[in-house]
């Protein structure tokens, strides 16, 4: 049968091995043998001939997300418009054996999609259904295309809303795929806590629903709990697509505000006393004095530059008030001033997306530059102590760190801008990075509160888990993915 052979182009790159402490070639990775033909034209017969792309933009586009990692093109994109694609899309690709990786809205900031061992991206952003809303159940039904602001804006008579909240405008599943959180965590929990159902393709084509067809309740004792193991399973167990949501009720009123320190110590040691005194916080972020400089320059602000807090009260007005007096006497008795109160919706919705652009403002700190990102998460009574070790971390390589933290969850980020070509750079950056980690690790948190461990972080997650604890997972992939089909190379080596 005669075969097309599809080269990969890959631009010249690093990935940093600690193991053995030196960089090897992504390229040689990504040897891959070809497709045929035949299989593309069977994906053609499944998905439609206008939904499989060969071309060079497409598959480009489609073998990188929002970081650092370096683009591994897929050999072929197919784009699904139905479960029934789905599934059969994953038939084919385990009969052949060819790596299937889900795309979602590419906002990934660990490498989640890049196709390292070459195959076929499954985009599934044109399953994009708003299915069911039981707004007297507080729960929702999604089609995996479906973004959170997308979901937000049809909500909007309802008094609902969905409120976890990562900086992007990413799909649903997506965020199911990545255990994604954001700023309102601390309030609301995170995608474990807010996902009550998911229909899941597997490895062979065979679908499934999670919690069972249908249930969409509050709790359940029946059986082993799937929902939680496809939540953060990056597109290695199966391709999720459709979502049961739990919704909120839109606070009666909210009030936002920005006070500044002296120091990151006083600003992180106020949002520990914060939470011990049981306020309950709607938001509560950390930014550092770089990252209050970026915003400025980027968002046009004109914020005091020194280490902040952006808060958010919300319920009863009077539930408000009396808050908003705790936190401000823990601001004042840590040193903390300048307190910038935003009350309408307007200076509100301006200070979110302030926070919400940071990657944004911060990678313009250094124009071409691709954004490194940590995603430490520890017990709160740990986090000031890892957020100044990592600060002198940064400080002592010389590299441009700004810090950002959803300190009410213990978790925060740095964001490294690097240039992507430059393999002593990245190494630097990583070495703190994995010198952030492992501390973490020790004052027993976590390598990753929300972005996942993608290809970035799979060495870590060794670490975290020791050898009897990867194995349990690597046996579970086996189980579910017994031919490694499903985003190989992603989460374990
Ligand atoms: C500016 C900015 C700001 C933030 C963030 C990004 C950016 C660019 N993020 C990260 C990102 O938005 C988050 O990881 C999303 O969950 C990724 O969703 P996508 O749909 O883009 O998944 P994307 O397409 O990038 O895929 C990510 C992973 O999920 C898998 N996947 C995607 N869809 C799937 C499906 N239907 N079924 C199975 N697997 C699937 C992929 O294979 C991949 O492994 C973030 N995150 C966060 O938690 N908190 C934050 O504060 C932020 N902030
Ligand atoms: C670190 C990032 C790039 C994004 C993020 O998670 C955030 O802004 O909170
Ligand atoms: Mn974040």
């Amino acid at each position: 049968m005669f075969r097309r052979r599809l080269t990969n182009v890959v631009p010249a790159a690093v990935k940093f091995s600690h193991q053995h402490n030196k960089f090897f070639s992504v390229e040689a990775a990504q040897r891959v043998a070809p497709l045929t033909d035949g299989l593309v034209q069977s994906l053609q017969r499944i998905v439609g001939n206008n939904n499989v792309s060969q071309a060079m933009a497409v598959r480009e586009q489609h073998g990188k997300d929002e970081s650092y990692h370096v683009c591994a093109p897929p050999q072929v994109v197919a784009f699904a418009e139905s479960v029934e694609q789905v599934s059969g899309v994953a038939r084919l690709c385990n009969e052949h054996r060819v790596p299937l990786i889900p795309f979602g809205s590419g906002t990934g900031l660990e490498g989640g999609i890049n196709a390292i061992k070459g195959g076929v991206c499954l985009d599934v952003m044109k399953m994009d259904k708003i299915l069911a809303v039981h707004p007297e159940d507080f729960d929702c039904q999604v089609e995996c295309g479906v973004t959170r602001k997308t979901l937000n804006n049809y909500l909007r008579d309802t008094g609902l809303w969905f409120p976890i909240d990562p900086g992007a405008d990413a799909s649903l599943c997506g965020m199911c795929s990545t255990s994604a959180s954001g700023t309102n965590a601390v309030r609301y929990g995170t995608m474990r806590e807010n996902v009550m159902n998911m229909e899941v393709v597997l490895a062979d084509g065979r679908v499934i629903d999670t919690a069972g067809k249908d249930r969409r309740t509050r709790k359940t004792s029946a059986g082993y709990n799937l929902t939680n193991l496809f939540v953060g399973s990056e597109g290695t167990l199966g391709i999720i697509t459709k979502a049961t949501l739990r919704l909120h009720g839109i606070p009666e009123s909210s009030v936002s505000a920005v006070c500044s320190f002296e120091d990151i110590q006083a600003a992180v040691d106020t949002t520990v006393q914060v939470l011990q005194c049981g306020i309950p916080m709607a938001r509560i972020e950390f930014l550092d004095e770089v990252s209050i400089d970026a915003c400025n320059k980027y968002s046009n602000m004109d914020m005091r530059v020194a280490p902040s807090l952006f808060l958010e009260f919300s319920g009863s007005p009077k539930s408000l008030d009396d808050n908003a007096e705790i936190v401000g006497e823990i601001v004042k008795m840590n040193g903390g001033s300048d307190f910038k109160w935003a009350t309408d919706v307007d200076e509100r919705n301006l200070l979110w997306k302030t926070r919400h652009d940071i990657l944004y403002a911060c990678m313009a700190l250094r124009p071409g530059c691709k954004p490194y990102s940590t995603d430490v998460c520890v017990p709160i009574s740990n986090l000031p102590k890892v957020v100044v070790e990592s600060k002198k971390y940064i400080d002592e390589a010389g590299v441009i760190g700004p810090m950002v933290g959803h300190v009410g969850d213990g978790n925060f980020h740095v964001f490294f801008p690097v240039d992507q070509s430059n393999p002593d750079e990245i190494k630097t950056v990583h070495d703190v990075s994995v010198k952030m980690a492992l501390l973490a690790q020790e004052l027993d948190g976590t390598c990753t509160g929300e972005h996942g461990i993608g290809l970035g972080k799979r060495e870590l997650l060794l670490k975290e888990f020791g050898e009897t604890g990867i194995e349990v997972m690597q046996q579970l992939k086996q189980t579910m993915d017994p031919n490694g089909i499903l985003n190989p190379g992603k989460v374990f080596f």
